[in-house]
């Protein structure tokens, strides 16, 4: 099963499968695929028997491909009972999920679910469960009930101990229904249910009409729920599987003791530059992650953030050369093909910018130096919140963040009410007056001396 059926799991997790199974020879795997916010991929999907194509673009794409792995995709808004059913199913081996940072509903300071969330409540109480971590353990529930036997839950989400972190929401559920519930379960999931880290790389954007046009032009053949992805595509996988699982080896998957580190080493480069070009980006007015990062001087900060903040700040895994990482990414991010949108890539800031760049702050402080150029891309994060209307910023925490801004939007008065956004920041750090002196320096730029301004503060820095 695959909870958050969005555009990366069909480029990555459905096309990982299907090629372990080609590589193989055996094809006993499908992928019962779920929506979880709209029902549109399901919709999409259940005209074309779950087929849909991969579209890659950029140097060495491959030719368009109908990925065949998803075999059935429904709608966990509309038939949470249907995804509790699938998930107690004794055929039901594995539980990948995808559903964007927000979706996990934990409270970022102590890592643990949200019991204040009026979803997390609600499931619960008892409703058909809405929530990603609701209808995991309640189909949890319900495989024990059934005697459906060991499973694993593996999260493929861009999220530090993705599988640790779900483990804890999942148990953190099951302690907090009745106790004539929680005890037994609590013991089933300790003896039957597995939650391996992985981290996972493949830039998927959301799809455009032109890319559904173009898909169409060289397939023939109109595909609602086609996906474009860069050609690239990188899966490290924690060996630790309850009960079974497609050879994602055979597909190039690597299986890895390390992945804690791997996926730090993604989120505090990749995922942080990606971030930092994004707010850049949307200062300067580029719609395009290819287009931000042509910039030169944009270039130039997330490369300099890159090398002296973050590489100093990482234990990286053994095999893996961090100069060759950071240039390799940098290509990347410049392909002018793919059309990854700064809004896209700096959506749900609140929920991104404490897993990608408060860690290289914190550890470049510790080092005795500045983190001038994370701490850019954090004042970038701060004027984009502090300047797009609540109603228009794609970030869960929308309204709060509002609700802290202060009238005048000046950067020094700006620059301390974000910084007490209690879920964004920790105390010391909002204390911590060389942060402060950096934001505001950075602020001020953005604010006053335009992009050109920017582009000579950092060339010069
Ligand atoms: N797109 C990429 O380049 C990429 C690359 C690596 C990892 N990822 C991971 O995959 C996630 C999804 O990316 P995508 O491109 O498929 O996004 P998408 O917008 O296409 O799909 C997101 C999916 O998450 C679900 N979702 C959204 N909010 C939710 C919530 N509050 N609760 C439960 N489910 C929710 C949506 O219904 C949808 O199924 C990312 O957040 C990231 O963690 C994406
Ligand atoms: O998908 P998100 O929203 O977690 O983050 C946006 C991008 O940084 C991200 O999707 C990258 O494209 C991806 O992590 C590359 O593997």
């Amino acid at each position: 099963m695959h909870l958050g059926l969005g555009a990366f799991a069909r480029a990555h997790t459905a096309v990982f499968t299907e090629d372990a199974m080609l590589a193989a020879g055996d094809y006993e795997w499908g992928i019962i695929g779920v929506t979880q916010r709209s029902d549109t991929v399901a919709r999409q999907l259940a005209p074309q028997d779950g087929l849909f194509t991969v579209a890659e673009r950029g140097d060495g794409a491959a030719p368009a491909r109908v990925v065949s792995s998803i075999v059935e995709a429904i709608s966990g808004r509309d038939t949470p009972e249907l995804v509790v059913e699938r998930i107690a199913a004794a055929a039901t081996k594995v539980v990948t999920l995808t559903i964007t940072e927000k979706g996990y509903r934990f409270d970022p300071r102590t890592h643990t679910l949200d019991l204040d969330d009026p979803e997390i409540q609600a499931d619960l109480a008892g409703q058909p469960p809405r929530t990603a971590i609701g209808q995991i353990t309640r189909g949890l529930q319900q495989r024990a009930l059934n005697g459906a036997g060991p499973v694993t839950v593996l999260s493929c989400d861009n999220l530090p101990g993705n599988g640790e972190l779900t483990g804890t929401l999942v148990r953190g559920f099951a302690a907090s229904l009745p106790t004539s519930e929680s005890g037994s379960l609590l013991a089933w999931l300790q003896d039957n249910v597995t939650f391996p880290s992985t981290m996972v790389d493949r830039m998927v954007p959301a799809s455009t009409e032109g890319d559904l046009a173009a898909v169409e032009q060289e397939l023939g053949l109109r595909d609602e729920a086609a996906v474009v992805a860069e050609p690239f595509k990188q899966w490290v996988i924690e060996d630790n599987f309850a009960a079974g699982r497609p050879r994602w080896e055979d597909a190039g998957a690597f299986f890895s003791a390390d992945v804690p580190a791997w996926e730090a080493a993604k989120l505090r480069l990749l995922n942080a530059s990606h971030s930092m070009l994004a707010y850049l980006g949307l200062a300067a007015g580029k719609e395009t992650i290819s287009d931000a990062v042509a910039d030169p001087a944009f270039r130039t900060a997330c490369r300099r953030m890159m090398l002296e903040e973050a590489l100093p700040t990482i234990a990286l895994p053994a095999g893996l050369d961090g100069g060759q990482y950071c240039a390799e990414v940098l290509r990347r991010f410049a392909n002018p093909a793919l059309g990854h949108t700064t809004a896209k890539v700096g959506s749900d800031g609140s929920q991104k910018i404490g897993l990608r760049l408060i860690p290289t702050i914190r550890g470049t402080f510790d080092a005795g130096r500045e983190p001038r150029w994370a701490a850019l891309a954090i004042a970038a994060w701060m004027r984009h919140v502090a300047i797009t209307p609540a109603a228009d910023l794609n970030d869960p925490l929308a309204a709060g963040l509002h609700a802290v801004l202060p009238a005048t939007r000046m950067p020094e008065d700006v620059v301390p009410a974000l910084l007490g956004f209690r879920p964004a920041f920790d105390q010391d750090l909002a204390q911590h007056e060389g942060f402060t002196g950096l934001l505001l320096h950075w602020y001020r730029i953005l604010e006053n001396n335009g992009p050109e301004g920017l582009g000579n503060e950092i060339n010069h820095g």
